[in-house]
């Protein structure tokens, strides 16, 4: 009989994102807070003769099949841990978009390693798959933990939040990806000859996220890497103003985007705000999801 394991994990939307000068390693330091959404991948680990990836979903053409896909490294990466062989099969059941900043391939990694550590027993602690995840990303341990979090160093170091209610979104698909080095690095040209300020996280953004209150949080939200990921990508300025013209309470892009996202009242207020960003024309497609989210977990369980 075969065994497989599969693990759900959800995509994120970063309510705060505030950026730090460079770094020496290249990485900038962030005051980084996460919230999961339910929009997810899941990821099946068969044992198999040789390690391989396959994927399906709309944006499966552009996801790598090889060794640099973050599944395959995270199955690599806990096998050399525990001197095991990383002979498995990872397959990617994808509906997070790729190179949308939703941490898609953060998901995926995640959720190998969850789903490896499930299927091989190895009795890693909490501790020790959270630094795998770090070495393999600056966002896989969010999309391990989801909920909400606050993420410094650069995004890795995380310190879980409360959550007081949900929180209803919808998030608009764009035509095509960013590159996520891309991004940061417009961020630096940008900010060239700027003094850039230590990246602190918001106390009232905190507060709106535990009281559950969306008013507050739309007051709060922001995005540092939003002018860099406009000026590379003009277009989405039209997205968000559909968004914010049809009722959203705050529209930022996710992360380094190019998803935008939109923060809204209710499930219905969601429903009205997706139609009306299908219609603008200035998207590839819509979708609404609830949060908080849980992070990874296996299914079955
Ligand atoms: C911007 C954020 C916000 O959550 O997510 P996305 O929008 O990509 O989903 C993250 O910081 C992305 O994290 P992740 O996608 O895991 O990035 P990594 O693999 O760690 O780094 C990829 C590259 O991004 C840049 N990078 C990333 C994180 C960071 N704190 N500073 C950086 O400068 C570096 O150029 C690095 O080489
Ligand atoms: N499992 C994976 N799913 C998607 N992209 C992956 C995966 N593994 C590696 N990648 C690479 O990571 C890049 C960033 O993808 P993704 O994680 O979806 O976006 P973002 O970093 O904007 O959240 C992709 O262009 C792709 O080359």
């Amino acid at each position: 009989m075969s065994v497989s394991v599969t693990v759900r994990v959800p995509a994120k939307v970063n309510v705060q994102l505030s950026v730090g000068g460079v770094r020496a390693d290249g990485f900038h330091d962030l005051a980084n807070v996460f919230l999961a959404v339910g929009l997810y991948d899941e990821v099946t680990v068969t044992p198999s003769d040789t390690l391989r990836v396959t994927c399906a979903g709309p944006d499966a053409a552009q996801v790598p099949l090889d060794r640099t896909n973050l599944a395959a490294r995270a199955a690599e990466a806990l096998a050399a841990r525990y001197g095991r062989d990383a002979n498995v099969h990872l397959h990617i059941a994808k509906d997070i978009p790729v190179a949308g900043g939703m941490a898609g391939g953060s998901a995926d990694g995640a959720g190998a390693l969850l789903a490896c550590d499930a299927l091989w027993g190895t009795g890693a602690s909490r501790g020790e798959l959270l630094d795998i995840c770090a070495e393999l990303g600056s966002d896989v341990p969010f999309s391990l933990v989801g909920g909400a979090a606050l993420g410094t160093g650069r995004g890795e170091r995380l310190t879980v939040l409360d959550v007081g209610g949900a929180f209803h979104w919808v998030f608009a698909m764009a035509a095509r990806g960013l590159s996520t080095p891309a991004v940061f690095r417009e961020f630096d040209r940008l900010g060239a000859g700027r003094d850039i300020p230590e990246p602190v996280a918001s106390a009232d953004l905190i507060d709106a996220l535990a009281k559950g209150d969306p008013d507050a949080l739309a007051a709060t939200v922001s995005n540092d890497l939003q002018a860099a990921a406009l000026s590379l990508f003009p277009e989405l300025a039209a997205t968000l103003a559909a968004g914010r013209a049809a009722g959203a309470l705050t529209a930022l892009v996710s992360g380094s985007g190019p998803t935008t996202a939109f923060l809204v009242p209710d499930a219905g207020s969601a429903e009205r705000v997706a139609r009306a960003l299908r219609d603008s024309g200035t998207c590839r497609t819509v979708r609404t999801a609830p949060a908080p989210a849980p992070g990874a977990t296996v299914l079955g369980d």
